[in-house]
């Protein structure tokens, strides 16, 4: 299922967070959202699990206006594990993860074998299943981010939404988890800081700043020296990983002057030319 910002736009009281953005996520790839803080990623995220009507401009599936369907219909289709994402009440792990398929069910529908089977599969995915009865008040951070993976995957969605889906993750389960993105072929579009991960797993990247579009295009294509300093305020030197010839970056921590601090706006001249929108 094909995902396209369409001229998305956000305006909450008064000042515009989301600037016209165009963003596609082809059918069953990884499209990493990278961007500063406050430039404008969980906005756009939320326009498309609808946490947020947009002011301007629309969200499409595969062409459709999602603000034309019933929220339950898109709940079908898209499942995201955000920010908003909470795991506060005192349920087990197992019945966070069910309440995935509360989308598919009618009413008070019952859980049928075929389901219960899903559960277990979604949490042997995130390797949660041997906390399966512990209550989610008692988790750490990663293991509570786990279970909210789980329970997205259970929902069997067509669009996963991620934000920041690894910031309590250990290396392990980060490297794990981008490997599950990239085998499930589901669409996914998932916001991350870390540029190497993003690089690692996504198909193509778009970068934000300050609300509006700065690049996009193949990580190798987007994460350039003038774009990652132009963008964040970070001295970077690229380089590919010698198995794999994934872009990774190697941060210069020395202290630099740099020319535009992060969260400024880019200049579009000093933005290499494959990587501008
Ligand atoms: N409800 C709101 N009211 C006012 N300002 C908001 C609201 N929601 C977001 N903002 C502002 O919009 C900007 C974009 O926020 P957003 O959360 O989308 O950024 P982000 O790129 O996800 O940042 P981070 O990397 O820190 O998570 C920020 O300056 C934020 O303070």
């Amino acid at each position: 299922m094909d995902l396209r910002l369409d001229a998305l736009c956000v305006d909450i009281d008064g000042a515009r967070l989301v600037h016209e953005l165009d963003i596609d996520v082809p059918s069953g790839k990884v499209v990493g959202l990278l961007g500063p803080n406050g430039s404008g990623k969980s906005t756009a995220l939320r326009c498309v699990y609808r946490a947020l009507r947009p002011s301007a401009g629309a969200v499409l599936l595969d062409g459709t206006d999602l603000a034309g369907l019933a929220l339950r219909d898109s709940a079908r289709s898209i499942a995201a594990m955000t920010q908003d994402s909470h795991a506060e009440l005192d349920f087990t792990v197992e019945e966070i993860v069910a309440l995935g398929r509360a989308p598919h069910l009618r009413d008070s529908q019952a859980l049928g074998a075929e389901e219960h089977e899903l559960c277990r599969w979604a949490m042997e995915q995130t390797e949660v299943g041997h906390l399966a009865d512990r209550s989610v008040l008692t988790l750490s951070g990663g293991e509570r981010q786990r279970v909210l993976i789980a329970r997205a995957l259970v929902q069997q969605p067509r669009v996963l939404v991620l934000d920041e889906p690894t910031n309590h993750l250990d290396i392990r389960h980060q490297v794990d988890l981008a490997a599950l993105l990239r085998r499930l072929g589901v669409t996914v579009v998932v916001a991350l800081h870390d540029l190497n991960l993003a690089a690692a797993a996504c198909d193509a990247l778009a970068v934000l700043s300050r609300g509006r579009l700065v690049a996009t295009g193949t990580p190798h294509e987007v994460l350039t020296p003038e774009l990652v300093h132009q963008v964040f305020g970070v001295q970077a030197s690229i380089v590919r990983h010698p198995r794999t010839g994934a872009t990774q970056l190697l941060y210069d921590l020395s202290p630099v002057e740099a020319v535009e601090g992060p969260g400024t706006d880019p200049d579009p001249a000093a933005v290499p030319e494959g990587s501008r929108p």
